[in-house]
C-alpha cells in the first residue's frame, strides 16, 4: 500500500484495514464530485445585488456551503453562520436566490480532478453508488446530468428527499436500506464536517477530500477514516466485499 495515498485522520472506529472491504459508497456533491462554489458565489451577490445590499466576497460565501440552499441564503443576508433573518427578508430573498441560481447552475461548475476516473474506478470494481447532497433536488439532478455524472449513480438523495438531511445519518441510513447493507459495509466520501459527523452517526466509514468546503474550516480536523486526495485515490483504498 502506497502511503502516499491517504493519511489516517483522528480514527474513532477501530483500527481498520485498507483496502477497506465494502460495497457500497455513496458521494457527496457540492465539494466532493463538483466545484460549484463559484455559481453557488455568484447567484448570491445577484440575490444581494436586486435586494440593494453589498455584494459579498465569493470566499467568504464558499465557507456558507454546506447545510442547503435555505441556510446559505440566511447566512448570506446575515454574514452569520447561525444568524436568523428577518422571516420577510427571507421570504423574499429565497426565490430570487433560487431564480439566479436555477439559471447559472452550470456556468462555471465543472466535477474535481479525478472525479471520472474514480467513479469509473470504483464501478469497475463491482461497487454500487450512491450521491448524497444537502443540495435541493430541482438543482442536484439537472447539475448531475449537465456533468454527465447523474448515469453513475443508482439512487441520488437530495437536501429535501427525506425528512432529515446530513449531518443528520437518516440519508445514510436511507441508502444502506435500498441497498440491503450494513453501515459499515458503506463509506460515504465527503468534504466536510457535515459528512462526517452523518457517517460517524450512521456507523458508515468515511473518507475526506481535502479540496472541498468544509465550511471553512480545516479538514484535517475532522474524525474521518483518510484524507484522500480524489476519488480516484479513494477507489484504490477499497475493495469489494
Ligand atoms: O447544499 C449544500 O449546502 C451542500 O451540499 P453537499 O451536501 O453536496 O456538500
Ligand atoms: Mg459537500
Amino acid at each position: 500500500m502506497n502511503n502516499n495515498l491517504f493519511r489516517y485522520a483522528n480514527t474513532t472506529v477501530d483500527k481498520i484495514e485498507f483496502p477497506l472491504p465494502i460495497k457500497v459508497v455513496m458521494i457527496d456533491l457540492d465539494g466532493t464530485l463538483l466545484d460549484t462554489a463559484d455559481d453557488l458565489a455568484l447567484a448570491a451577490n445577484m440575490m444581494l445585488r436586486e435586494l440593494g445590499k453589498p455584494e459579498l466576497s465569493p470566499t467568504i460565501i464558499q465557507s456558507y456551503i454546506g447545510k442547503g440552499i435555505e441556510r446559505l441564503v440566511k447566512r448570506t443576508l446575515t454574514g452569520d453562520t447561525n444568524g436568523e433573518p428577518d422571516a420577510a427578508l427571507l421570504a423574499k430573498a429565497l426565490p430570487i436566490y433560487q431564480h439566479y441560481y436555477a439559471e447559472n447552475l452550470c456556468v462555471k461548475t465543472h466535477p474535481f480532478p479525478g472525479v471520472i476516473d474514480g467513479l469509473s474506478s470504483l464501478l469497475s470494481s463491482g461497487l454500487r453508488l450512491a450521491c448524497i447532497t444537502n443540495k435541493s433536488e430541482v438543482f442536484t439532478l439537472p447539475l448531475l446530468r449537465a456533468t454527465g455524472l447523474l448515469d453513475q449513480f443508482e439512487i441520488v438523495l437530495s437536501g429535501d428527499s427525506l425528512p432529515k438531511k446530513k449531518p443528520d445519518p437518516m440519508p445514510l441510513l436511507h441508502i444502506c436500506n435500498y441497498f440491503d447493507v450494513l453501515p459499515r459495509e458503506a463509506l460515504l466520501i465527503g468534504d466536510s464536517l457535515n459528512d462526517a459527523i452523518a457517517a460517524r452517526a450512521a456507523g458508515c466509514h468515511v473518507f475526506c477530500v481535502p479540496y472541498g468546503y468544509n465550511e471553512g474550516r480545516d479538514v484535517h480536523k475532522l474524525d474521518c477514516d483518510a484524507i484522500v486526495e480524489s476519488l480516484y485515490d479513494a477507489a484504490k483504498l477499497v475493495k469489494k466485499l
